[in-house]
């Protein structure tokens, strides 16, 4: 059965598996179920997590990967799909493998490095595969700061910066670049009074910013992971990249500013917040 009498979007997540359930596969999943999209799943590895951080990491075989994609796009079919956690350079190549063999399109690449706490959720020897095997498939990439410097290879001080990083990222081959300004610095944030949090979209040819209050909280685990899976809900949907990458940042928004208070540190988001909202609105 058709949802509203439109056909029924389907979205996968290839991620991490987070047992707090904040970010990783579980984020995903809320997401994509709060946007009306079907969501399914392919886990890359399992970590033991909660607020306060990651404390263990169980990578699966590259194979396994490869072959939930595989069942899930044979069967089902995929409109979009997004990665996260890829753990390492073998299982990069076999998602990238899996999607090229599956002709996937509309590819999210959320490029996942390390976790808020500072765990390594990427092996620094794979950053290479990162770059050449899966960025030339994306149809949208979504780093924060910090990764965007490491995929541009250069720092990021200033607005100036971040517009020569998005270029140099956009010659890897994605069609759409989003810096995403959470890890943001003075120099990033804009607007008079009110701190603004800004998000950079960059298409190969224009620049647009996707600007909001930054909200003062600590708890912002899985914010990545949230936003990515929202836009790939739009992608999924048919929404155009900067339209969905607009719906993503609505629904990031309303999940920080709604926060659920959950754990003893960095806490998850809150995903039923934006639906909640809609339905008030009414
Ligand atoms: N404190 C905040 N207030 C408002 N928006 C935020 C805040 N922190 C992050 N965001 C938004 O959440 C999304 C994820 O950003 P970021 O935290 O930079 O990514 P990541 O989780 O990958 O490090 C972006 O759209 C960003 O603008
Ligand atoms: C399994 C998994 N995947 C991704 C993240 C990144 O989350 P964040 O958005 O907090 O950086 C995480 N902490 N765990």
């Amino acid at each position: 059965m058709a949802v509203s009498g439109t056909r029924l979007a389907r979205a996968l997540t290839v991620a991490g598996s987070d047992s707090g359930g904040g970010a990783g596969i579980q984020a995903d999943l809320k997401t994509f179920q709060e946007l009306d999209v079907y969501g399914m799943s392919a886990i890359t590895a399992v970590t033991v997590q909660n607020t306060l951080g990651v404390s263990g990491v169980y990578p699966l075989p590259a194979q396994a990967a490869a072959e939930q994609i595989r069942s899930v796009a044979e069967d089902l079919g995929v409109d979009a799909v997004k990665t996260g956690m890829l753990f390492d350079a073998e299982i990069i190549h076999a998602v990238a493998a899996e999607f090229k063999s599956q002709g996937m399109k509309r590819i999210v690449v959320d490029p996942v490095m390390i976790a808020k706490g500072g765990a390594a959720l990427l092996q620094s020897d794979a950053v290479k595969e990162l770059r050449e095997v899966l960025l030339p498939l994306a149809a949208v990439v979504t780093p924060n700061l910090p990764e965007a410097e490491v995929l541009a290879g250069m720092p990021i001080h200033s607005s100036r910066d971040r517009r020569e990083a998005a270029v140099r990222i956009s010659d890897l081959g994605p069609g759409l670049v989003i810096i995403k300004g959470g890890h943001g610095h003075e120099a990033l944030d804009s607007g008079p009074g009110e701190q603004q949090v800004v998000d950079l979209l960059y298409d190969g040819q224009h620049f647009t910013e996707l600007s909001y209050p930054r909200i003062q909280t600590p708890h912002t685990h899985g914010t990545g992971c949230t936003f990515s899976a929202a836009l790939t809900a739009g992608l999924a949907k048919g929404l155009p990249g900067i339209e969905a990458a607009a719906l993503a940042r609505r629904f990031i928004q309303a999940a920080i500013e709604d926060g659920l208070g959950l754990g003893q540190g960095h806490g998850p988001t809150n995903h039923w917040a934006y639906r909640r909202r809609q339905a008030v609105l009414g």
